[in-house]
């Protein structure tokens, strides 16, 4: 190579347009323009010696190999990679957000390759003295890129040349999709992403990026939190869509270091804010994502979706059937509402050849079809309307109304299938979906549906009316009625023995006997029309609902109560997730049909099953009939329940067991030995006080275990046991508020929150083995 002077006239120019992008003007030249190009030499050989550069060793640069398959960066292009610097740098989001744009670009050319660069933001308390603007600024460059990579996924990182042991390829976690190469002294999950020095006894973490934060850290990361709960360089961008249902909820160590007014705030901003809500992109209906009109008229819409989650769903405007897609309907929105996709046959994957609004139904739709009496043979085609009114396609002829029926849409709530309202007006005024402050979709409110079975006489419809007279109130007319008619005819059979004993009846009666004329005053009282069962009546009254078996009752429990404030410092948090419990009874007659029933619970929350503690001594007809021997009830209640937890559809669901009629219980157990059950016959109590009230625990205690063991031997889980006297107003109250503990216990277990100790649940654990284990 050698230099080349001046080149004069337009070839200079030609020169620098080569050099310069294509369209650029070439500036004009200045008078005293001076200034040399290097050109190519191709003259005649020189007589001198040319100083000489060795060329560069390119292997000896250490490079990350690059990744083959399809994570190129397109165009054949591999770029290599330099590198990485070793920082103790916890995350790679917040990496990649924190660096400077220039490291930014310079590393867009190798994305492919997710290695952490230096990242001041973490080794630097300054960092976060950034503005937001600048963040912001990022943030643009940021989305564009993840945008360009959505679809890529790295899976492997090899160093070629370091055989650096430090570095290692691992998986973040299942919500990020990207294998990064981080250092092994990272350990997420134990130290601040911000110190990365100081361990947590609580910590907090980013709604974007999961980066943790101790308390030290976390109000320096976060910054004032005008969005909740994200590092400051993530402000404005969506939000991790697994955190969505824990937005605007309590946070342990905010409300250490804000003041509740403050916290309340950042909460509010949290859930409500515009960055945090779900972008219509994310809802994909009958095969097309929404736009921004569509979505704003499915959310202002009389009826819209609660508890929005990005996701694929299908929609059918006729009716108002909204489902996930592949499945049966789960809620009914408003009608009419205009997307782009069309509602299709295979919407909620269903295979039986009956179709609803051109939708093939399931089979659980089916078989309530058929309950409202609807007449579809295979190859049916229904048009269903708003107010359930349907016809044959091609008939113009109302047939009827599906949802009309009692049965029917007690048949709906059981299988947990939407029943449209049943005022069947749409209003068409609607009030403008800015008005709203809190989007209903954000409402947090849940049903947990419980079940309660146990065998006959176990006290379930007991706990069951308990549990409507403690928070629901009210009897319906219909179920008053029946109560009553039931109370009657028992009083009338009760007469009937004291007929046929009149002999001796009457002697007794002679022998003055207050209590038994105020019985027979009673049995009059019972007997006249004009009879109203009082709330003991009711209580003691056998069967409630005698027909199918199946009742289900509606109530919510104040969620604050001793128990919780055992292990929450945050009142606010608890009330917005108040819950509503739905209660199912089974009739031990119901469970008998072979279990049939079961499986329509798949979804409830928990089973609570309750078996009387006083049956130890009773003898009764066996399930399966016929002309087979008394059997003791206390077995037959534990094979029952061992026949319930190994129905497959309750594989991972929670039991209560609640041990009923401890009041006779502990009247008996005095009189009678706990091993007149054979299943009972190790039972060695400790006798230290001759009353029955401690040999009663002590009884209960070991009869509590004894169904531990049976439930642990069966499921590899933990049974939770509680105490009853169903008879006993409090202690059904008592039980169902250790039952809602259970429910939330589980619940946070699944979702991997905070849970306390668990040796708070199981009281009858800790007692148990101080007081039988003595064999
Ligand atoms: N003493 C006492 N009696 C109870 C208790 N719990 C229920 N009973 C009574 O036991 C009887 C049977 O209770 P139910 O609640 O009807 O039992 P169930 O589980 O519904 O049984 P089926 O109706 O046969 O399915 C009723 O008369 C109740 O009043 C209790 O804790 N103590
Ligand atoms: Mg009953």
């Amino acid at each position: 190579m050698a230099g080349a002077g001046a080149v004069g006239g337009s070839n200079w120019e030609e020169m620098v347009r080569r050099m310069l992008p294509p369209g650029t003007t070439i500036p004009e030249a200045p008078a005293n323009l001076d200034y040399s190009i290097a050109l190519e030499y191709d003259g005649p050989p020189v007589s001198y010696e040319l100083p000489r550069i060795d060329p560069v060793d390119l292997p000896a640069i250490p490079t990350a190999q690059p990744v083959s398959g399809p994570l190129g960066i397109g165009n054949g292009v591999v770029a290599p990679v330099v590198r990485p610097v070793y920082m103790p740098v916890p995350r790679k989001q917040d990496a990649r957000r924190a660096e400077p744009p220039a490291a930014a670009q310079v590393r867009r050319s190798s994305e492919s390759v997710d290695s952490v660069p230096q990242n001041e933001g973490f080794s630097d308390d300054d960092s976060c003295s950034m503005s937001q603007e600048s963040a912001q600024n990022f943030h643009g460059q940021r989305a564009s890129r993840t945008a360009a990579q959505e679809g890529r996924r790295a899976q492997v990182v090899t160093f070629g040349v370091t055989e650096d042991s430090r570095y290692e390829s691992k998986e973040f976690d299942d919500v990020s999709e990207q294998y990064v190469a981080v250092t092994k002294k990272e350990k997420r999950g134990r130290t601040c992403s911000r110190c990365s020095k100081r361990k947590w006894e609580s910590k907090e973490s980013c709604i974007v990026c999961d980066a943790r934060f101790c308390s030290y850290c976390v109000l320096r990361a976060m910054g004032s939190m005008p969005e909740g709960r994200k590092c400051i360089t993530c402000i404005g961008q969506p939000i991790d869509e697994s955190k969505r249902s824990k937005l605007g909820k309590g946070s342990r160590i905010l409300s250490r270091l804000l003041s509740p007014l403050e916290v309340r705030q950042i909460l509010k901003a949290e859930k409500e804010c515009q960055a945090n809500q779900l972008r219509p992109e994310q809802l994909i209906i009958n095969g097309f994502p929404l736009n921004p009109e569509e979505m704003a008229s499915l959310l202002s819409c009389q009826r819209p979706p609660q508890k929005l989650k990005p996701g694929r769903y299908w929609y059918d405007k006729e009716s108002g059937l909204w489902g996930k897609e592949g499945e049966k309907p789960d809620r009914t929105v408003s009608t009419n509402l205009n997307f782009n996709g069309k509602l299709q046959p295979n919407a909620s994957n269903g295979n039986t050849q009956v179709y609803m609004n051109g939708r093939e139904i399931t089979k659980i739709e089916l078989k309530v079809l058929k309950i409202a009496q609807v007449q579809c043979p295979r190859d049916t085609h229904f048009w269903v309307y708003h107010d359930g009114g349907y016809e044959e396609e091609g008939q113009n002829n109302i047939k009827g109304k599906i949802w009309e029926s009692p049965l029917t849409r007690f048949a709906c709530h059981l299988f947990s299938l939407p029943v449209p309202p049943a005022n069947s007006e749409e209003p068409k005024d609607e009030a403008p979906y800015s008005a709203r402050t809190i989007p209903d979709y954000l409402d947090q409110k849940r049903i947990q549906k419980l079940l309660i079975l146990g065998s006959p006489g176990a006290g379930t419809s007991t706990i069951f009316k308990q549990a409507k007279l403690l928070y629901d109130t009210r009897f319906t007319q219909e179920e008053l009625d029946s109560i009553k008619l039931m109370i009657q005819s028992n009083m009338f059979k009760y007469l009937g023995i004291l007929l046929e004993g009149r002999e001796r009846f009457e002697e007794e009666a002679l022998a003055g006997s207050n209590n038994q004329s105020s019985e027979d005053e009673n049995a009059i009282e019972v007997s006249s029309n004009e009879y109203e069962p009082s709330e003991k009546d009711i209580i003691y009254a056998e069967g409630v609902t005698q027909g199918n078996g199946l009742a289900f009752i509606e109530f919510t429990l104040d969620d604050r109560s001793p128990m919780s404030e055992l292990y929450t410092d945050n009142h606010e948090a608890h009330s917005q997730t108040l819950n509503k419990y739905q209660m199912i009874r089974v009739s031990a007659k119901g469970m008998n049909e072979g279990c049939k029933w079961v499986e329509m619970f798949e979804d409830v929350s928990m089973v609570i099953f309750s078996v009387a503690l006083s049956d130890y001594d009773q003898l009764g007809a066996p399930s399966s009939g016929g002309n087979s021997p008394l059997m003791n009830k206390m077995i037959q209640s534990r094979d029952l329940f061992e026949a319930t937890i190994r129905q497959p559809c309750f594989r991972d669901m929670p039991f209560v067991l609640v041990l009923n009629k401890f009041d006779l219980f502990e009247e008996k157990i005095g009189r009678v030995p706990l091993s007149t059950c054979e299943w009972f016959n190790d039972f060695s109590p400790l006798r230290t006080h001759h009353n029955n009230q401690s040999l009663a625990h002590q009884a209960f205690y070991y009869v509590a275990m004894k169904f531990k063991e049976l439930y642990a031997a069966c499921t590899d889980r933990k049974l939770f046991v509680w105490q009853a006297r169903a008879r006993d107003r409090l202690t059904v109250d008592e039980a169902f508020k250790y039952i809602r503990e259970v429910v939330k216990w589980e619940e946070e277990k699944d979702g991997g929150g905070y849970y306390p100790d668990e040796s708070f649940y199981s009281t009858t654990e800790l007692s148990s083995s101080r007081l039988i284990r003595q064999e």
